[in-house]
């Protein structure tokens, strides 16, 4: 059995009257990519926050690497590293310099800089300077100087917030590189189920505060249903015959479009119900729910469940 990294217990966190966190418990072993999903103000921060002892709280229990109370909790945190706070990094200089500042400061060697380089894949920047970075590069240089101190449990906000597409692959590679290189544990957020379907092996989806839903990654396929994607131009006409059929369990989604949530199997003899009807159809065919309706779907949002 992993060693647990983070036992959080009924967090509670109250702004006023307005309750951040709502009794969230979560456990995160070693090795783990625990992604924790939500919308912005569902309190994800507010979370990391309390972890790393950044804002405190008088409901809730917290152990972190087996140690509790407040000296203990410290003494957890040096083996943590994070990316909550935006870290002071020096704009006239380069990725490099940056790195053999705070290494000077921690006391790292510079080989160490040059294999964290290589590891954020910064390598690359030679002499430009920090200010002219695009953002990736500067998130990517903000968690390096974060694995100056060789944090063992690593807590990312919303690493891939505002990267473009090809952005997101890389600090995704990267994420996944500190665990199987580093074998550095890892919470990160974000407010997109997809960004992270990739990397985390756990998920947390956090909903006003509370904890709605976790599961790990091999669940997230059976989360999300298959169903049957018909597109035609006679709407009306085809859901009579869908209810000729039997076919109870659909739903019209717009002027042109059909999901059937039943007889997967039978989509050829549909098609064919269809046709043979004078149904003009455009497309049909089994499809999976996108993870983001299943995340909306959870929240509250608006589709078909
Ligand atoms: N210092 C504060 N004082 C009052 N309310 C706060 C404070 N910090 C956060 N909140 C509120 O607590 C709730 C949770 O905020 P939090 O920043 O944790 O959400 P989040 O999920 O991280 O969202 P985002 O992605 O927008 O940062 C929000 O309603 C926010 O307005």
């Amino acid at each position: 059995m992993a060693e647990t990294i983070l036992k959080a217990t009924n967090i509670t966190k109250l702004y006023g009257k307005h309750k951040a966190l709502d009794k969230v418990s979560i456990e995160i072993k070693r090795g783990m990519i625990y992604g924790m999903i939500g919308e912005n103000g569902a309190g994800k921060s507010t979370f990391m926050r309390i972890i790393m002892g950044l804002i405190t709280i008088k409901e809730g229990d917290m152990e972190l690497f087996g140690e509790t109370g407040m000296k203990g909790l410290q003494l957890a945190r040096r083996k943590m590293g994070q990316s909550i706070e935006t870290p002071a990094l020096y704009p006239e200089l380069t990725a490099r310099d940056n790195l053999k500042v705070q290494a000077a400061n921690g006391g790292v060697s510079e080989r160490e800089v040059e294999d964290l380089l290589r590891l954020m894949n910064l390598s690359h920047t030679g002499k430009k300077k920090a200010k002219n970075f695009s953002l990736g590069m500067r998130q990517r240089l903000a968690i390096a100087s974060t694995l100056i101190t060789n944090p063992e449990f690593l807590i990312l906000d919303e690493p891939t917030n505002g990267l473009d597409p090809s952005g997101i692959v890389e600090m995704r590679e990267i994420i996944q590189r500190l665990v199987t290189e580093r074998g550095i544990t890892v919470l990160l957020s974000s407010h997109l189920l997809d960004e992270l379907s990739q990397i985390a092996t756990h998920y947390g989806i956090l909903h006003e505060g509370k904890l709605i839903s976790e599961f790990a990654r091999e669940e997230l396929a059976t989360k999300t249903r298959q169903y049957i994607e018909l597109e035609t131009t006679e709407v009306q006409k085809a859901v009579v015959i869908l209810d000729e059929l039997g076919i109870k369990d659909y739903a019209v989604i717009n002027g042109t479009e059909i999901s059937i949530y039943e007889q997967l199997e039978a989509v050829a003899s549909i098609n064919r119900s269809l046709v043979l009807a004078d149904i003009n159809v455009l497309r049909i065919g089994v499809t999976r729910q996108k993870l983001e309706d299943y995340f909306l779907q959870l929240t509250g949002g608006a589709t078909h469940a």
